[in-house]
């Protein structure tokens, strides 16, 4: 099993460390190998994206990613800023369907932005399309306005667009994902202005017509963003475009405590992916050594359960995060009075060693 390790900027060196620490003790036959990624290519090799790093995660089974980007390179060219390796990552890889689940782990649940009794139990999966919409979109760029409210001036446009097999795909993925947790999808869109998501919105019911066993609501995605943090418990799988995936994935993170408890994986039609925390590169606590690693180590578990073919080994994992969190760990951004406040590398070495223990699941990502 070869897995390429790409862990990037910032925060990315730090969790992805703990991640490979938790992975090395399963005593798998792994083969790891490490390539630059983001802002550090770019110091290495003038490039966000080196091709060897490209062709790596190309060859491997199953890529485990940190994150990219620094402020420092805001002023970069688009093309060689470190995001850019990211999305070219997802583009070449065809990683068109992003799980991510929010889970709130019963020990957390005061950790969580809402009230404990909002986000007990909460086990939701977004999955978001990611090579398509606006982040993709052609054409774009910087002109002179020609209509709109001021012609001359200077103007910048991106371009939304949706094909029907790129929504086809995506519904198919998340009504089977339905199927394996509570056979509800709801379809996240913005049909009431965007023409791309009225098309979505089409094309999602008829897809539908196939489930007939799978709930489908639709919700634009200004009332979505309302009911996660009014009842997140009604949702079970929430679909969506990768805009507003984006966004809303990272307020259902802070459904679960924070956006270091929140894993994904990014798909490929041939089950190839891409495994990365939510989260950013989170420039403002870097090398500080207290970044919550839980997110990558559970988006390594994934890794293991979807690409790998290592479902016990993912459980294992899984079990261990819960049995951290019952010792009363917790990393600065999930602590509070009564828990021991712990570093990165506390929380990597707590993970290992109730990996090595053995502990019972009783916490698993569906679907
Ligand atoms: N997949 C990727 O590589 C992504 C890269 N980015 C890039 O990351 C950089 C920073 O972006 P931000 O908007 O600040 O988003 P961010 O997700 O890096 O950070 C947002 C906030 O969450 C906190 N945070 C994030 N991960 C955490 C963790 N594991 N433990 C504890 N706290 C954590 C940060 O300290 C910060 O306060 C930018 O260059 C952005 O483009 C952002 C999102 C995803
Ligand atoms: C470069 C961004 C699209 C990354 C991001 O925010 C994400 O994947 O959540
Ligand atoms: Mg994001």
């Amino acid at each position: 099993m070869k897995i390429a390790i790409l862990p990037g900027d910032g925060i990315g060196t730090e969790i992805v460390a703990e991640a490979v620490k938790v992975l090395k003790v399963l005593d798998l036959p792994f083969e790891m190998e490490t390539a630059p990624v983001g802002g550090a290519a770019y110091e290495a090799a003038g490039h966000p994206l080196p091709e060897s790093t490209l062709a790596l995660a190309k060859a491997a089974d199953a890529v485990l990613f940190g994150a990219v980007g620094d402020w420092k390179y805001d002023t970069l060219e688009r093309r060689l800023r470190p995001e850019q390796a990211i999305l070219g990552l997802r583009r070449e890889l065809g990683l068109f369907a992003n799980f991510r689940p929010a889970i709130c782990y019963p020990e957390l649940t005061h950790a969580s932005s809402l009230k404990p009794e909002l986000v007990a139990g909460l086990d939701i999966l977004i999955i978001r399309e990611l090579t398509g919409d606006i982040y993709f979109g052609q054409p774009r760029g910087r002109r002179t306005a020609v209509d709109g409210h001021f012609p001359g001036a200077e103007e910048a446009f991106d371009t939304m667009r949706y094909s029907r097999p790129e929504i086809e795909r995506i519904a198919h993925v998340a009504f089977q994902a339905a199927r394996k947790r509570n056979r509800k999808v709801t379809s996240v869109d913005k049909a009431n202005v965007l023409e791309t998501f009225q098309f979505w919105k089409d094309v999602v019911s008829e897809v539908h017509a196939q489930y007939p066993d799978v709930e489908l609501e639709h919700m634009y995605v200004d009332n979505a963003a309302m009911q996660l943090v009014k009842a997140p418990k009604k949702f079970d799988v929430v679909v969506t475009g990768n805009m507003f995936g984006d966004i809303l994935s990272d307020e259902a993170a802070m459904l679960t405590g924070s956006i270091g408890m929140l894993p994904s994986a990014s798909l490929n039609a041939a089950n190839q992916g891409l495994y990365e925390p939510s989260h950013g590169s989170a420039p403002d606590i870097a090398g500080q050594g207290i970044a919550n690693p839980l997110a990558t180590i559970l988006s390594a578990a994934m890794m293991l359960k979807f690409s790998l073919n290592q479902p016990e080994a993912a459980a294992r994992i899984e079990a261990a995060v819960q049995s951290v969190l019952s010792q009363g760990l917790r990393t600065a951004d999930i602590h509070s009075e009564g828990t021991r406040k712990v570093s990165t590398r506390e929380m990597g070495d707590a993970v290992v060693a109730a990996v090595t223990a053995g502990t019972t699941m009783t916490k698993t990502i569906k679907g």
